[in-house]
């Protein structure tokens, strides 16, 4: 007996919409889930757990969809840095730095921080980024007479940078307000004032 046409199109369907799932999960790189997942046990549907079907019965497709973008985003947090992520981090440390610098430095500690900086502009891991840094240093030589000398200086330089990169000027009277001491408990990394800071 021919087969009814009503049934034909829910067949071709089926067929159209399980390609569909198979490309878009090679696609995104999804791993082949194992056959216990599959309801029919049909190896050649390996995908097929993500069908509507499956979605009230093992659930997998919508979790492991959302499992698979945490990890996506996981391995990208722990992966290379960019440029711009590196730059951050270092423009934190820095300016932290500058928050926690004292007031009445010592020789040491000024000559510390000159040193600092210049060996930033030698090994900053971005050659560009180092290049146009050891520029800046050249016109503009690090001023670290007290804490307030310093963060200023750090914030003018950060904004040399920034014009560079056609970014929006800081203004410096805010550097305190955005940037302070490290964050730590019971004050345990104010290191300001003891020798530890400084070795
Ligand atoms: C030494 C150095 C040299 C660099 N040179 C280059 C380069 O040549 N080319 C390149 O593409 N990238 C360079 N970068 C990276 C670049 O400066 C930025 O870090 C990166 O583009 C990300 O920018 P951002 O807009 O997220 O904020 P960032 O500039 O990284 O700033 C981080 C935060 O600091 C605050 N801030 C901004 N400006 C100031 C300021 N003047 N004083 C105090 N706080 C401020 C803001 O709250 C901002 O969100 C360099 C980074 C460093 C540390």
């Amino acid at each position: 007996m021919s087969e009814n046409p009503l049934q034909l199109l829910f067949k071709t369907c089926e067929k159209v919409s399980n390609c569909v799932q198979t490309q878009l999960a090679q696609l995104i790189c999804l791993p082949k889930v194992p056959s216990s997942h599959n309801n029919n046990n049909n190896d050649h549907h390996s995908f097929s757990w993500l069908s509507s079907s499956n979605y009230s019965k093992n659930l997998p497709a919508t979790s492991m969809l959302l499992q698979y973008s945490e990890l996506t985003k996981q391995e990208k947090s722990d992966g290379p840095v960019t440029k711009e992520e590196l730059g951050r981090a270092t423009w934190t440390f820095l300016h932290t730095v500058g928050a926690q610098y004292p007031d009445k430095p010592t020789r040491q500690q000024r000559k510390d921080v000159k040193e600092l900086m210049a060996i930033l502009s030698r090994m900053y891991p971005c050659n560009e980024c180092a290049d146009h840094f050891k520029e800046v240093l050249r016109a503009n030589p690090v001023q670290a007479g007290s804490q307030a000398e310093f963060s200023q200086w750090l914030c003018h330089v950060h904004n040399v940078v920034n014009r560079s990169l056609s970014k929006p000027n800081f203004p410096c009277d805010r550097v305190d307000a955005r940037w302070g001491k490290l964050d730590c408990e019971q004050r345990a990394c104010d290191l300001q004032g003891t020798d530890k800071f400084w070795f």
